[in-house]
């Protein structure tokens, strides 16, 4: 199975993307006059279709205020590299540090031209066949295991860093560094595999580490997710060969550890936990055509889909948010100072362990707050699976408030902006300001707001969720009982030449942190 068969988010069909792949195999077809009389009636028809659609939803989204555009540039990793052009790729009015400026401009009504709202799902009987295999394997047991697996991370940060025996020292590739804690991580809890601090580079041909082809798969989702695998390990382009390279060894890793732990189960005498696996006998009826939640388990290409796919989503989402929150607590030591008082009075002389997990509301609130201002899934694409209502809200210059309702047309292309939804002044109060508090309600933390779509919201709510909390609870109280934390500043710079580099993002598959670098103090 190919990534772009496991990534439906991206795969869904962005036009920019669709239109690169054309157009990347078009230009490896075009060899003469003849191919391009060929393809040149399909170019046509794939043209008016296209210039159809866009017509259709400017007539859908008719009396909405809207910023139009003839290409789905909400794709996040395409915005950032195209040029202004007003109408066509409104790039400007897209900008990452003011998501929340489109929608000023348009009369403050969260619609894009390319997908009207609703959270839905294209597959529902499929993804609830999905989740009832996965979601079991997020239990109590992992959630220890998981706690256990940051704080030994940690502690090789330190030695790794060289943070551990002179009384602290810089981590200069901070998010490098989350990288690599949260893969180590996501090795052990969930695989039982060792994943080193530092990954060595393969040699051309050798199959590569596993952490090192997830890194190359990672770091070149674009062309990993247009061209084809034979082509990536042809390609003249050393780059490319690699890539294919990553691909096929990222594969046959994932594989080898589903079998290894398939042969685990079946010696140790548990074969029900292999009941994922499904039976011969439903795999035909559903090759039958038999659909959804009544064919039990997943076919072993979905297993293996599966794990993959948790990896894609988890690491990195995981490793870029701890980033950004290391950058806002260097910026503000009073936060930290807020943490330390509540990580002392949590856990007194005792060490942390899992079982304070419950009572650290505040550093889960600090999480919480690094998410709503850093949203590291940019977009939430959805396909309107039925015609439907979309409700929203309208607000005028004096703060009048009405309420109103659109018709979405089954079938539209749905993106929820949720940097946009976070940053809301309507509804966040001073909502640039860095405050955990926010999350807190009766000394309990809650991310049980409507308007917090960091993991998103419903039935394709996140499902490592929880997990990704106890990691980020584990790291951010082991790493504040320990050390402060400082910025490291550049020559010269000013405070907010400092919080803008620190804070800066780059929208890639998730935002991405730059090349920031903080400074540990031991306590
Ligand atoms: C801070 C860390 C994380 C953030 C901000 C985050 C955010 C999200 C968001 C916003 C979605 C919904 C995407 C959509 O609807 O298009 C999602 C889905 C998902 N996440 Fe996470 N995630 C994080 C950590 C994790 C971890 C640690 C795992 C696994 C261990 C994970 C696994 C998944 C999976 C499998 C889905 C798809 C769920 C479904 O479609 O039912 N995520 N995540």
């Amino acid at each position: 199975m190919e990534l772009s068969d496991r990534l439906h988010t991206i795969e869904g069909g962005p036009i920019t993307a669709r239109l690169q792949a054309l157009s990347l195999r078009l230009s490896l077809l075009i060899t003469n006059q003849q191919t391009i009389v060929l393809i040149l009636p399909f170019l046509i028809i794939y043209t008016v279709k296209w210039v159809m659609r866009y017509l259709e939803v400017r007539r859908q989204a008719k009396g909405l205020p809207t910023i139009s555009s003839f290409i789905e540039f909400f794709e996040s990793s395409y915005r950032q590299k195209l040029p202004h052009i007003p109408f066509v790729v409104p790039v400007r009015d897209y900008t990452i540090d003011r998501p929340w400026q489109k929608y000023e401009k348009s009369g403050y009504v969260a619609i894009n031209i390319f997908g009207l709202q609703i959270v839905s799902t294209r597959n529902g009987d499929e993804h609830r066949r999905h989740k009832k295999i996965v979601k079991p394997c997020f239990n109590e047991s992992i959630m220890q295991s998981g706690w256990d697996k940051v704080r030994d991370a940690f502690g090789v940060m330190k030695l790794e860093e060289g943070l551990a025996t002179s009384g602290g020292g810089d981590v200069r590739d901070l998010k490098g560094c989350m990288i690599k804690l949260t893969l180590y991580v996501f090795g052990r809890s969930g695989f039982n595999i060792d994943i080193p601090w530092n990954i060595p580079e393969s040699q051309a041909g050798e199959e590569m580490h596993f952490a090192e082809a997830l890194h190359v798969l990672e770091n070149n989702m674009i062309p990993e997710l247009l061209i084809q695998l034979w082509i990536l390990l042809w390609f003249p382009a050393r780059s490319l060969r690699r890539l294919g390279q990553a691909q096929q060894s990222f594969l046959a890793h994932i594989k080898a550890m589903y079998r290894s732990k398939r042969l685990e189960l079946e010696s140790r005498g548990e074969s029900d936990e292999l009941a994922s696996q499904m039976s011969s006998e439903a795999e035909d009826r559903l090759e039958q055509g038999e659909k959804g939640s009544r064919v039990a388990g997943l076919l072993e290409r979905e297993i293996i889909g599966n794990i993959c796919g948790v990896f894609l989503a988890g690491h990195e989402t995981t490793g870029h948010t701890l980033t950004f929150l290391q950058a806002f607590l260097a910026l503000h030591p009073e936060w930290q100072e807020k943490l330390y008082q509540e990580i002392i009075s949590v856990c007194g002389d005792e060490p942390l362990s899992y079982r304070h997990m419950n009572q650290l509301n505040l550093c889960l609130a600090a999480c919480y707050e690094t998410i709503r201002l850093r949203e590291i899934v940019m977009t939430l694409p959805k396909i309107a699976t039925k015609d439907t209502l979309l409700p929203y809200t309208r607000w005028d210059d004096q703060g009048n408030v009405s309420h109103h309702q659109h018709f979405v047309k089954k079938g539209s292309h749905v993106i929820i902006d949720s940097p946009a939804l976070s940053l809301n002044p309507f509804i966040w109060e001073d909502p640039n300001t860095f405050n955990p508090e926010r999350f807190i309600d009766n000394g309990r933390v809650s991310s049980a707001i409507d308007e917090f779509a960091g993991f998103s919201l419903g039935q394709r709510q996140c499902i490592g969720k929880r997990f990704a909390e106890v990691e980020m609870v584990c790291y951010v109280s082991h790493l504040i009982g320990e050390f402060k934390i400082y910025p490291i500043r550049e020559r010269g710079e000013s405070d907010e030449d400092l919080r803008e580099r620190l804070l800066r993002g780059r929208e890639e598959l998730t935002l991405t942190p730059g090349r920031i670098g903080i400074r540990l103090e031991m306590r």
